[in-house]
């Protein structure tokens, strides 16, 4: 199979994350006979540095043209602690999101038993844990009217959801829902947001054609509470934009490192697989954070392309990788080994393997 992929690396950590997802994706095209294309484009404060602009047209248009997206991380202190900045880096991240359409973000997050102990959170509660976040992610009050009024002395975000907005990915949620363990929780502050009412009625309405499907509702302050206590009890957590981000990085913890998870964002145009960290500044250029999240983003990539022998030898090579110990800091403190180390043993073991079931 020949595919062209477009390689977002961004900011931070971002090219040293999305060079071992390249490294591990070239290992499987020459196991299993691919060609993968790549086409590098400019994404977040380096775009911004070149050509004052975080997602430039020449950037959407090499995505266009691709199969996919493989996304870095964007993001650059300057910015963060500039608060009159004119553009931000994040700002490139929600327009390449909305203009190829990319409603449905899956984030799945999944603990390795040689893990466990590893997360701040007591074995016997989250032992097992396997939930996987559906995040609404172009729209919401990431995407609403916002600005300053009354001579700057206030500020607003609008929120607003459409029927069809929740029902686009509510409809995917349910399907993984069935193809899964059978339950939905709808995360929401119905109590006191108009917005979250809206989401209630319409996956209530849709629940009755998945009878099959349990259907629970969670306000997002219990929600995050019971993703500490008790994470065995979520499958599929469906839910808004703001809710999602906060929601996924709470459940990293469970799994040992935000360093593990990884997400693909799927639309009308085109999908983009990324990790769901940021560009984590303080590990910038040091060869030290964790490059799973971006390989197991390029495992998603693949089952997006129907290669899911694939797909599943990296996930094997992953958890082999940890199981083994060969792992970056965050996850191996003992005896830490480097970013390039990891995606080189992954790559290997990719390469050699014989079985393919994950
Ligand atoms: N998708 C994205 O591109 C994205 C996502 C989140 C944040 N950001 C941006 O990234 C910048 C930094 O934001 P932040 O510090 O809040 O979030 P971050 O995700 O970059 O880092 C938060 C913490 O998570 C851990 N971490 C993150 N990635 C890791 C990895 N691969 N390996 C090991 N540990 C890892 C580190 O402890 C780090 O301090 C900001 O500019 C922010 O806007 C971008
Ligand atoms: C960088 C930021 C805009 C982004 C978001 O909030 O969606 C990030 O936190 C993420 O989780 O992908
Ligand atoms: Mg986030």
């Amino acid at each position: 199979m020949k595919k062209k992929i477009a390689v977002l690396s961004g900011d931070g950590i971002g090219p040293e994350v999305v060079a071992q997802a390249i490294k591990v994706l070239n290992a499987i095209a020459g196991k299993y006979n691919h060609t993968f294309e790549y086409t590098e484009a400019l994404a977040g404060a380096i775009a911004i540095d070149v050509t004052g602009n975080p997602m430039p047209d020449e950037t959407l248009k090499v995505c266009l043209e691709s199969d996919a997206i493989l996304f870095g991380a964007i993001g650059d202190p300057k910015y963060d602690n500039d608060p009159n900045a004119k553009v931000r880096p994040e700002q490139g991240l929600l327009k390449i999101r909305k203009e190829m359409g990319l409603f449905c973000n899956i984030r799945p997050v999944t603990t390795y038993d040689s893990l466990i102990d590893k997360s701040p959170l007591k074995e016997d509660r989250i032992k097992g844990a396997d939930l996987v976040v559906y995040r609404e992610l172009t729209g919401g009050i990431y995407f609403g009217e916002k600005g300053r009024k009354n001579n700057d002395t206030t500020a607003y975000d609008n929120c607003e959801y459409s029927v069809i907005e929740i029902e686009r990915i509510a409809k995917p949620a349910f399907e993984a829902a069935r193809a899964r363990r059978k339950k939905l929780t709808l995360v929401d502050k119905a109590n006191v947001l108009e917005t979250s009412r809206l989401w209630r009625d319409v996956v209530k309405k849709m629940a009755s054609e998945y009878p099959d499907v349990e259907v629970d509702y969670l306000f997002v302050d219990n929600a995050a509470m019971q993703m500490i206590v008790n994470p065995v009890q979520f499958d599929v957590i469906l839910t808004e934009n703001m809710f999602g981000d906060i929601i996924s990085d709470e459940a990293s913890v469970i799994t040992g490192s935000l360093g593990l998870l990884a997400s693909a964002s799927m639309g009308a145009k085109t999908a983009m697989f990324e990790p769901c960290h940021g560009s984590y500044p303080q590990a910038a250029g040091k060869n030290v954070a964790n490059p799973v999240a971006a390989i197991l983003s390029a495992a998603m990539m693949l089952d997006h392309f129907q290669l899911f022998d694939e797909a599943n030898c990296i996930r094997k090579a992953v958890k082999k990788s940890i199981d083994e110990g060969i792992a970056t800091v965050d996850i191996n403190n003992q005896n830490p080994k480097n970013t390039s180390t990891v995606g080189d043993y992954i790559a290997k073991f990719v390469g050699e393997s014989s079985s393919v079931t994950a």
